[in-house]
């Protein structure tokens, strides 16, 4: 038997800096092989056409929720991905912002298959220093990630001043005495604080979690509604259940996504005083923004990036010959006031 391929969990809310922190390890002279598996909340992919490192081979993950719906899914990627043993050093899964880490932590322990190749390394958890009191108020994945975590980042520090900053610590601090925690900015971290930690305690989780070991019939789907359509969107489903092996976990029942994509070229010029303008207003609803966007004129991809009202964007690569020029964003958020955004989506069209 040869030693159980470690995996690490990153987690943390909606756009706290899960993909930064991925692409900073990917991208760094590590010399090791890495397989990465990703998990998003809406409809169109967005997510694994950002992870850079042509090197490393992403699996994406069917969207949805992975505590419940998906989770089959990614027992299906470990395990085809243990047939391929010796090709990987480390697994990486990267969760949505929404998922509960718990029940994809426990998948580690409860299945057997995955349980005999790999071993939880670690759950690191991205916190956003500007809107993590917010999220702890009003989103309980937001607190499972931090209560979950082995090594917390505090990132987006130059967002906030050091008295904030100091709180937000406390607050963690409060939640998970535990952990390592390390404040950081654009998720900047040497690596080995990340990966490889050998951090995952299973006791302390037991205390936090009694039932966590418990229960190994687990499949349970949802109804999960997909519309093939021009601009879908995914309400996702809600309550707390526990149908995990006694685990319980919750989802909040308003956080809905809207994906819109179109073939036809996007004017800069009416497109980016549109989303400012979107999100001034609806900024508080709108908890997470992103796409890549195909504009006229212009042969690179612009990935567009936002979380409530800060916006971020630049221009990538050129778009490939073998690439459709598609422009696709979406948002994530609640009471999203769907057909304005739309129609104001297809009045960007150049
Ligand atoms: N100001 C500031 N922005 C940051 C920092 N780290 C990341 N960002 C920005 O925050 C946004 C979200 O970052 P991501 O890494 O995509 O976040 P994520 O957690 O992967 O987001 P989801 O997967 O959508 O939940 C991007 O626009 C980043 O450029 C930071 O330290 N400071």
């Amino acid at each position: 038997m040869t030693d159980k391929i470690p995996v690490t969990v990153l987690t943390g809310y909606l756009g706290a800096g899960k993909t930064t922190l991925l692409n900073r390890i990917l991208s760094e002279e590590h010399g090791r092989k890495y397989a990465v598996i990703v998990n998003e909340f809406g409809e169109i992919g967005i997510d694994n056409d950002l992870v850079v490192g042509a090197d490393e081979e992403v699996f994406e993950m069917n969207n949805g929720c992975i505590c419940c719906t998906v989770r089959g899914d990614l027992m299906r990627i470990l395990a085809d991905l243990m047939k391929r043993n010796g090709k990987f050093d480390a697994i990486i899964v990267e969760t949505t912002g929404l998922a509960d880490p718990a029940p994809v932590a426990q998948t580690f322990f409860v299945d057997e298959n995955v349980g005999k190749k790999t071993k939880l390394d670690a759950v690191v958890t991205v916190t956003d220093a500007k809107w993590l009191n917010d999220r702890l108020k009003d989103a309980p994945e937001a607190k499972n990630q931090i209560a979950f975590a082995d090594v917390i980042l505090i990132n987006k520090t130059d967002l906030v001043s050091p008295d904030e900053l100091s709180e937000i610590e406390a607050r963690i601090r409060g939640i998970n005495p535990y952990a390592k925690l390390h404040r950081t900015q654009r998720a900047q971290i040497p690596l080995n604080e990340i990966l490889e930690r050998n951090a995952f305690d299973l006791d302390r989780i037991l205390d936090i979690e009694p039932t966590f070991l418990e229960g190994k019939d687990h499949d349970h789907d949802h109804d999960h509604h997909h519309h093939d359509h021009d601009h879908d969107h995914d309400h996702h489903h809600d309550h707390g259940h526990d149908h995990h092996g006694g685990l319980k976990h919750y989802h909040d029942e308003e956080m809905q996504s809207i994906s819109l994509k179109t073939d036809k070229p996007l004017d800069a010029d009416k497109f980016f005083p549109w989303v400012e303008d979107l999100v001034q207003k609806e900024g508080p609803n709108i908890l997470r923004s992103k796409g890549i966007l195909s504009f006229k004129d212009e042969d690179r991809r612009f990935v567009f990036q936002g979380v409530h009202m800060i916006l971020d964007g630049d221009h990538q690569r050129p778009w490939k010959e073998d690439e459709k020029r598609q422009s696709r964003i979406v948002f994530i958020g609640r009471n999203l006031p769907e057909q304005m955004i739309t129609e104001g989506f297809e009045s960007c069209v150049a």
